[in-house]
């Protein structure tokens, strides 16, 4: 996912600068609603309060924006919306009330003298949904439209749903201050569109010239808003970095997708890249505008749900409180929490009865034959039998498991359930639970009783990662209604071994799927590179196996480089790393290297460690990517290529990345599928690169580095 980096720094220049813009901005919008309030004057005999806003509206056409008046709206009975106005910081969709009690807004609901005016926040409604559907043919997202309700007379600052309800005091303020979402051509562009497939009834008087005109209301413009508001409103809009076009526009297939009707679970598939994501995104902003009940967005790594927030943020604020993003742990945890229940999670010591069970149960048995190291049979019981809630030997005897390639006799079936009992007896013994049992006991708890409120809808992200029981638990909780669950994913970028068939979930899908083929993210050289490496491994992609993984995807042209560096030993490499990082295009005011759009990627927790140490030591500012929320930072991010799932950078370093890569012919079964599951993290690693890759080796006789 792409982040603001560098952007914010960027926006609008120096301050003097933009400063002097936002003076500018607010004078010249000062001095055309003083015009277009004598003009009202002429043409309407109109309230004081009515002529008010429609004069500031009119004056914002002074400094970028279009306003329409007067519309048609095909294939709508109620016509009497005033106006669409549209600027840099969107679309609005405006009725001005013209009320003589004041709006009130309780409980979610509108009245005014004590009497209901929701009908009118509906009919506001349904005519901005009519809008929706006319943007959406020029790929831009619902997100950057708003119905606004303006109160002449009144002052009011409310939300209703998707409704913003403003008196007209706060109108020019906070029209001014959005943050940035389209450009003067767009501004222009969206609103010629929008001219044609609204019509007006007839030419509006308020923008012919008047010969004639009524006074100026005293203090001139001061009686339509205060300048220095206007100017502070602007300068906090000129601060923030601009919204990030995919925010607004995306391929009219994807706003397609976003606002599909799905009469039951879905999924949306596609390689790396292809804005899966960002779709989501949407989708779930769209969600939230027609429902009213809470949405979830999940996904498995920790910090993800929190840079996605952050994006969700800018792109949709509307929408922002309706919208958990959390790990699917996270929500567990929290739901287990609320619900009384207790959960002894303690990884550290559910590890230890592990490595107790493999001493008894293990090392001595027939496993070691298919291999001598612990690791690939605690995965086997994490992903396999544990992560599918597997109850007993019998079912574990028949279970296809999916995503391993290593066959197991039923000898050897039956040693890995004994040390999966002998596990669970010495975790047991010592009062903790692993994180299969927190998602073990959250579905329990569900199938008790469902969540109160329910979500109107859940959409799951990374969902190759998820363990079965995983998937089962979100399944639970969104059910199988229209638009209720909706899987995101993408199997060759599964970073754990074990995985599942939706079908074994009982969630079916078909005839509910849309696959994403043009990919927005990598520079073709990087993408090649990536696609190279695992071109020749079948991959298991949740409906079924996928024969090879080489795909067909659309690439959007930009340049980019793969820098191949072999070094002769670590220190080289490590030395050259430095050098790259220090030589990055991009720069700060004072000339030094800018680290924010940068990341170094490795393979284990171990690594990240020792480079964490070693890029201080340097003198190069980081950041881990456990602290990491999306926004930008002055400082080289570093995590594992876990953790970096679901993120993109322009500047990807692989330190050491072939380590661990099969160089020959493997003939052991359980070697080759442990490279092919290293190929398949590396391959996740890559693809977060937009514009270089740095990949880093050293000559087999010296590998370790440092
Ligand atoms: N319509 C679009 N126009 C321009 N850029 C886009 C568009 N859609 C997506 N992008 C860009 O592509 C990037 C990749 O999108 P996203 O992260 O949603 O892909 P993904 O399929 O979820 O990737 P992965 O599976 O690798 O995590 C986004 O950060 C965004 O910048």
């Amino acid at each position: 996912m792409s982040s603001p980096e560098g952007e914010a720094m960027a926006a609008g220049g120096s301050a003097d600068a933009r400063g002097r813009r936002a003076r500018a901005e607010a004078l010249e919008l000062a001095r055309r609603s003083r015009e277009a309030y004598r003009l009202a004057g002429r043409y309407e005999a109109a309230a004081e309060a009515e002529r008010v806003v429609a004069a500031t509206l009119v004056g914002l056409t002074a400094i970028g924006w279009r306003l329409l008046v007067d519309r048609r709206w095909p294939g709508t009975r109620s016509a009497n919306i005033d106006m669409i106005l549209v600027g840099p910081g969107g679309v609005f969709v405006i009725d001005v009330k013209r009320w003589r009690d004041p709006p009130v807004v309780a409980e979610g609901r509108l009245t005014a003298g004590g009497e209901r005016r929701d009908g009118e926040v509906g009919k506001l409604l349904a005519l901005t949904r009519t809008a929706d559907e006319q943007v959406a043919a020029l790929g831009m997202s619902p997100v950057a439209l708003r119905p606004l309700m303006v109160f002449a007379g009144h002052r009011i600052d409310a939300s209703l749903g998707r409704v913003r309800l403003l008196g007209h005091p706060d109108l020019v303020r906070t029209l001014v201050a959005e943050p940035r979402r389209l450009t003067p051509a767009l501004v222009r562009a969206v609103a010629s569109h929008l001219a044609e497939v609204f019509p007006a009834y007839e030419s509006t008087a308020l923008e012919e010239p008047g010969a004639e005109a009524a006074p100026a209301p005293d203090g001139g413009g001061d009686a339509l808003f205060r300048t220095e508001d206007v100017e502070q409103a602007a300068m906090e809009s000129l601060l923030h970095a601009p919204i990030e076009r995919w925010m607004t526009f995306l391929h009219p297939e994807q706003v397609a997708v976003a606002r599909r009707e799905w009469s039951g679970p879905a999924r949306i598939s596609g390689p790396a890249g292809t804005g899966k994501t960002v779709v989501g995104l949407h989708r779930a902003a769209h969600l939230a505008g027609r429902s009213r009940g809470r949405l979830l967005y999940v996904t498995f790594v920790n910090n993800l749900p929190r840079v996605q927030r952050h994006l969700f943020e800018r792109m949709a604020p509307t929408f922002a409180d309706r919208v958990e993003f959390t790990s699917l742990h996270g929500w567990a945890t929290a739901f287990l929490a609320e619900r009384g229940v207790e959960v002894q999670l303690n990884a550290a010591r559910a590890d230890d009865a592990f490595s107790r069970a493999w001493m008894t149960a293990g090392r001595d048995s027939v496993l070691t034959e298919i291999d001598p190291k612990p690791g690939y049979w605690h995965e086997e019981i994490h992903h396999v039998i544990k992560g599918r809630g597997l109850a007993s030997l019998e079912e574990y005897r028949t279970v296809a498991r999916h995503g391993r390639r290593t066959a197991l006799q039923p000898a050897h079936r039956e040693a890995a359930w004994l040390l999966y009992e002998e596990y669970e007896m010495l975790r047991a013994e010592r009062g903790v639970g692993d994180f299969n049992d927190v998602l073990l006991a959250a579905l329990g708890e569900l199938r008790e009783r469902p969540a109160d409120p329910p979500y109107s809808a859940v959409v799951v992200d990374e969902v190759q990662d998820l363990t079965l029981v995983g998937v089962k638990l979100l399944h639970a909780l969104a059910g199988d209604g229209p638009n209720g669950l909706l899987l995101i994913g993408d199997g060759q970028q599964a970073v754990y071994p074990g995985g599942f068939r939706l079908a074994d979930a009982g969630i079916a899908v078909k005839g509910r799927g849309a696959v994403l083929r043009t990919n927005y993210r990598n520079a073709a050289r990087i993408l090649e590179a990536a696609m190279d490496l695992v071109s020749g491994d079948p991959f298991d992609d949740l409906d079924g196996p996928s024969p090879n993984g080489r795909r067909a995807v659309d690439l959007t042209y930009h340049d980019g480089r793969v820098v191949r560096v072999d070094a002769a030993d670590g220190d080289e490499h490590d030395r050259r790393l430095v050098e790259a990082l220090r030589a990055l295009p991009e720069r700060n005011a004072d000339g030094s290297a800018s680290w924010a759009g940068s990341v170094v990627l490795c393979r284990s927790r171990r690594e990240v460690e020792q480079y964490h140490r070693f890029l201080v030591r340097a003198g190069i500012p980081v950041l881990r990517l456990e602290q990491y929320d999306g926004r930008p930072v002055e400082a080289v991010k570093l995590g594992t290529y876990r953790r970096a799932k679901g993120l993109e950078f322009k500047y990807v370093f692989l330190p050491h990345h072939d380590v661990g890569l099969s160089n020959g012919a493997l003939t052991d079964a359980v070697d080759s599928e442990r490279a092919e599951l290293a190929r398949r993290q590396l391959f996740v690693a890559m693809t977060r690169a937009r514009d270089l890759l740095w990949l880093g080796s050293v000559a087999a006789d010296a590998r370790g580095g440092r």
